[in-house]
Parts: structure tokens; sequence; C-alpha cells
């Protein structure tokens, strides 16, 4: 078992509000970790300290260190377009820009200086076989993303990160705004993706984290009170308040 990403006394100021407590996980290659917890506890805030996407926010600041294959992502010399090229988000709500779905699957490639047609049309149709989209839309390629449904804009936007070939997968809640049936494709994509991928996702579905996952942690107010195989954390928590919000008897 290979150590993907390593995080080491992770904390996160927004302004002066404290809202990650030195968190420490390691997350492990090829593994889907599930991140749960209350509203408010710190999960997509703990998620996007993984590719440094809230250094968008001017009043957070960052202490302890994200090593990513041993290499902190913290560090100055980072830079960060390619760390987010090798650790992708999907968010809640898919967010497929307003172009074909071709151009959609090219956008990363081209931006990163791939201009050949014969090579996009290839990382097109790969990215969209990945992603469990290929068939449906093969004859509409060039057709709006818009006009998908909310569970083919979500395998498009997955689709569109597996075109830049990134090695984690960051997923926020990407079942929120989903039917029970394209929640279940993107279920089965998750599990068959964890071969390529190491995956991390926040899920207030606890089904879900059981179904999906095989490592589990439990946020709670900014801390990571608890951390385990799914298995474990499921059956025989070592925290009383794991097992009261895993059991729903929590607040
Ligand atoms: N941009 C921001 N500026 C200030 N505070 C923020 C910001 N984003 C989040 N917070 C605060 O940080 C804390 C953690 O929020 P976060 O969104 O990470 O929680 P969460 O567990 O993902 O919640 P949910 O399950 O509702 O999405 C909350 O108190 C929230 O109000």
């Amino acid at each position: 078992m290979n150590v993907k990403v390593q995080v080491n006394k992770l904390g996160l100021y927004y302004g002066d509000v404290l809202a990650l407590k030195k968190i420490s996980i390691e997350i492990i290659e090829n593994s889907v970790l599930a991140l749960i917890g209350p509203s408010g506890c710190g999960k997509s805030t703990f998620l996007k300290t993984l590719n440094r996407m809230n250094d968008l926010i001017d009043s957070v600041k960052i202490e302890g260190e994200v090593l990513l294959d041993g290499e902190n992502i913290y560090h100055p010399n980072i830079d960060t377009v390619m760390l987010r090229k090798r650790i992708g988000m999907v968010f809640q709500r898919p967010n497929p820009f307003p172009m074909s779905v071709y151009d959609n699957i090219a956008y990363g490639p081209r931006i990163h200086g791939q201009a050949k047609k014969a090579v996009l049309d290839e990382i097109v149709e790969k990215s969209l076989t990945g992603s469990a989209l290929w068939d449906e839309v093969k004859d509409r390629l060039h057709s709006s993303a818009m006009g998908l449904s909310g569970g083919q804009q979500q395998r498009l936007c997955i689709a569109r990160l597996l075109a830049v070939e990134p090695e984690v997968l960051l997923m926020d809640e990407p079942c929120s705004a989903l039917d029970p049936i394209s929640t279940m494709k993107i279920e089965e994509l998750v599990t068959k993706l964890k071969a390529s991928y190491t995956i991390v996702m926040v899920t207030h579905n606890m089904q879900q984290a059981a179904r999906v996952s095989d490592y589990t942690g439990f946020f709670l107010s900014g801390d990571l009170v608890e951390q385990d195989k799914t298995d474990t954390i499921f059956t025989r928590p070592q925290d009383k308040r794991t097992e009261d919000y895993i059991t729903g008897r929590f607040g």
C-alpha cells in the first residue's frame, strides 16, 4: 500500500476562525477515502486544501503540510496549475462549460498545449469511455453540454478531469444534485476509477460512504475525530461521537 497523499498537522484559518485543527491523515493510492460529518464541520474546506483551492480566498491562512508523492504542495515553488492538473476536483452541482461536449473535454488538453485534432479526438473518446458516458453521447459530441441530464453532466465533468490525466480525484458531494439512478452510475464509476486514481469524496450519505469507500474519516467542528477502514468505522468505531453520528443519534 502506497501513500499517495500525506497530510501533516494541517490547520486552516478563515480570518481569525480556525476551521481545520491539525488534521493528519494518510491517503492510500488507488483507494477511495470518504469524508463524513455534519454540515459546517470542515469537510469541503479540507478537500480544497488538497489542491490549494483555498488559496483563492484572501483571508485564508494555512499551517502544516500536504505531501503529494512526498513533495509538499504548499512549497512556494509549486506550480498550482500543474498541481490542479494532478489533483482535480468535481463539485456538488455539475458545472459543464457552455460549449459542446467535445470542447468541454478538449478544453484542458488544449490549455496544456495539445492542438492536434487526431490526438484530441482520441483523448475525448478515452475520457468519455473512462467516465462511462461515451455510449450515451458519442452521436452528440458537437451538441451543447448544457443539453445533457444532470447525471450525464456530472459524468462529463469527471471526463473533463480525466482528459488531463490526473492522479487524484477530489469529489465534493458529487451525487447531491442527482437522482438515484444517476447516483448509482456515479458510485459504479467511482468503484471502477479507483483502479487508476486515488479518490477522496465528501458525502452526506452514510450508505454511499459504506458502499463505495475503502477508508472513512469522520469530521466534527474542524477536527478529524476518527479515520479507519470503512468497515471498522461503520461496525466498530472507537469514538462515541463517531458512533452517534453514523447511527443517527448525533446532536
Ligand atoms: N470562504 C469562507 N470564509 C469564511 N468561512 C468559511 C468559508 N468557507 C467555509 N467557511 C466556514 O468554515 C467552516 C467549515 O465549512 P465547510 O464548508 O468546509 O464545511 P462542510 O463540512 O463541508 O459543510 P457542508 O457539509 O455543509 O458542505 C464553516 O463554519 C463555514 O462557515
